[in-house]
Order: structure tokens, then C-alpha cells, then sequence
């Protein structure tokens, strides 16, 4: 099998009517950990959840692709069957159906008609995933993400993550509201994950996360596009200095104050 490759290209995009991203560009191939680091506002979700199809993010220009496929042509499920998978900032409930069956029917969305898993397989898996997760057996039968702590939810889409295998994960802030602990835990379950089959896009605004997660590249956004991008030192700059001196270097104005210029 050969190597996931992501290409994002030139993208353009925009929520009602006004321009987010700004000619976007980013490739990322399995194997590869790269993160996403940036000030409030400057598109980070944005580009999440354009690539994954929102229908709130329109798509001016550009082109997303997963092994020459093209993203951006299909549908919502048609690219989680492509293999991309997104970790949201702010998971979603869902009442009345449990975990795991939840994530049974995603594994067997993702298979061939009449190759489902088997259920002492898909139990046998669960089981293994959730004892490297810390998690109680019981998260399995509750329904999916009710009544969750944000810890637990975000533990939870891990668990997501480990069971689907995509060929990429666009993990948006998973460490917003972790304790210690389940940040550790997080981490460990994304770097089970490493291979050279998976390759992950990191949107973190803390290094903390990235002491536990390793990236190989770290990006740098701004006013809609990478801006500039380096290894993990770069980050470690970023959470000793902050931005500006990245603005001062590139001439970028504060985009707060272009903000209030433009209203
Ligand atoms: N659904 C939406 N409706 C209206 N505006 C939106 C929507 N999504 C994003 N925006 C706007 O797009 C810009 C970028 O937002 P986005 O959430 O992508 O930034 P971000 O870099 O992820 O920020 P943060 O670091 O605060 O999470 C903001 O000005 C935001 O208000």
C-alpha cells in the first residue's frame, strides 16, 4: 500500500460572504505530524471544517485532495470513506445511540457490503482501545458524548479515532479543557496512532500539547494562510514570545485593528 498523501491547494474560503482563508496551502503525507498554531480568528477551525464540508464554509477556489481524489467533490460521508476524520473543539451529543453503536456502524460505513466486522471482533477491538484509553467499560454503553464531561468527550473522540483508522485526522484543539492527566492519555491514544499509513493535522494554541505530541512540522497561521512554518522549536518560540514577533517580521498588522478599521 502506498503512502497517504493530503494536498490542500491554493484554497480559498468563505462564511457569509466574508473571506477566511486566503489562498491556503498544505501537504501532509502519512507518517507526518504536522500542527497548526496561530491567534484567535485567523481560520484554523475554518479550514477544518471546510475540508471536512460544512455547508456553512464556501469554497471560492482551490482544491483539497487525499491521494489525487478530490475532497472537495464529495460528500460529507464519502470523505470520512476517503479516510479523513475530524476531532472537533466542541464535540456533539447524540441521544439515543449508545458508543458503540455509533462506532460499529462508522467501522462498517467505511467497509464493502457483506464485510462487516464481526461483532466478537468489533467487541475485542473496542475493548482493547478503551483499556489504552483509561476508559470504563461503561462509556461504551452510555450514549454517545450525553452527559460527558468535556475530558470525557474528548477521550471519547480518540476512542473514535483508534477504532476508524483513517488515512488523516484534523484534531481541532483536543487539549482545550483536558486536566493533566487526560491530556497525557489523549496524547498517548494519537501516538498509537502513528504509522507511516496516518498522517494527523494538529490545531493547538498551547506547546504543551505538543510536548506530549511530537510534530514533525509546525505552521504558523495568519490572516488566512501559513504564514511561516518551522519543526518543534518553533512552537516552543511561539509559547515563550507569542506572535507579534512573527508580525513584525512578516509587516503584518495587528488583525484586530484591521478589524475595527473594516467595521
Ligand atoms: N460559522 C461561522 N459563522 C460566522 N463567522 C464565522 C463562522 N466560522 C468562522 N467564522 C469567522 O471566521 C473567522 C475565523 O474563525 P475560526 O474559528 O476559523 O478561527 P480560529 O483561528 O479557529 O480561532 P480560535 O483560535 O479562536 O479558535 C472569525 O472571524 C470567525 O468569526
Amino acid at each position: 500500500m502506498s503512502v497517504p498523501h493530503l494536498k490542500i491547494e491554493n484554497l480559498h474560503v468563505s462564511v457569509e460572504g466574508k473571506e477566511i482563508l486566503k489562498d491556503f496551502n498544505l501537504e501532509i503525507k502519512g507518517g507526518e505530524f504536522h500542527a497548526i498554531m496561530g491567534p484567535n480568528g485567523t481560520g484554523k477551525s475554518t479550514l477544518a471544517s471546510a475540508i471536512m464540508g460544512h455547508p456553512k464554509y464556501e469554497i471560492t477556489s482551490g482544491s483539497v485532495s487525499i491521494d489525487g481524489e478530490d475532497v472537495l467533490e464529495m460528500e460529507v460521508d464519502e470523505r470520512a470513506q476517503a479516510g479523513l476524520f475530524l476531532a472537533m473543539q466542541y464535540p456533539s451529543e447524540i441521544s439515543g445511540i449508545t458508543n458503540a453503536d455509533f462506532l460499529r456502524s462508522a467501522i462498517n460505513a467505511k467497509r464493502e457490503e457483506g464485510d462487516e466486522i464481526s461483532l466478537m471482533k468489533f467487541i475485542r477491538q473496542l475493548d482493547k482501545k478503551m483499556e489504552l484509553l483509561d476508559m470504563d467499560e461503561s462509556f461504551s454503553h452510555r450514549y454517545l458524548n450525553e452527559g460527558f464531561s468535556g475530558g470525557e468527550k474528548k477521550r471519547n473522540e480518540i476512542l473514535q479515532l483508534l477504532m476508524l483508522e483513517p488515512k488523516f485526522a484534523i484534531l481541532d484543539e483536543i487539549d482545550s479543557g483536558l486536566d493533566i492527566d487526560a491530556l497525557k492519555v489523549v496524547s498517548k491514544g494519537v501516538n498509537e496512532m502513528r504509522s507511516e499509513n496516518f498522517g494527523c493535522l494538529i490545531i493547538t494554541h498551547y506547546q504543551r500539547l505538543l510536548n506530549y505530541i511530537t510534530p514533525d512540522k509546525v505552521h504558523v497561521m495568519m490572516q488566512g494562510r501559513i504564514v511561516k512554518s518551522g519543526g518543534a522549536e518553533l512552537a516552543a518560540r511561539l509559547e515563550a514570545e507569542g506572535y507579534d514577533w512573527i508580525k513584525a517580521e512578516l509587516g503584518i498588522e495587528d488583525e484586530r485593528v484591521e478589524a475595527n478599521q473594516e467595521a
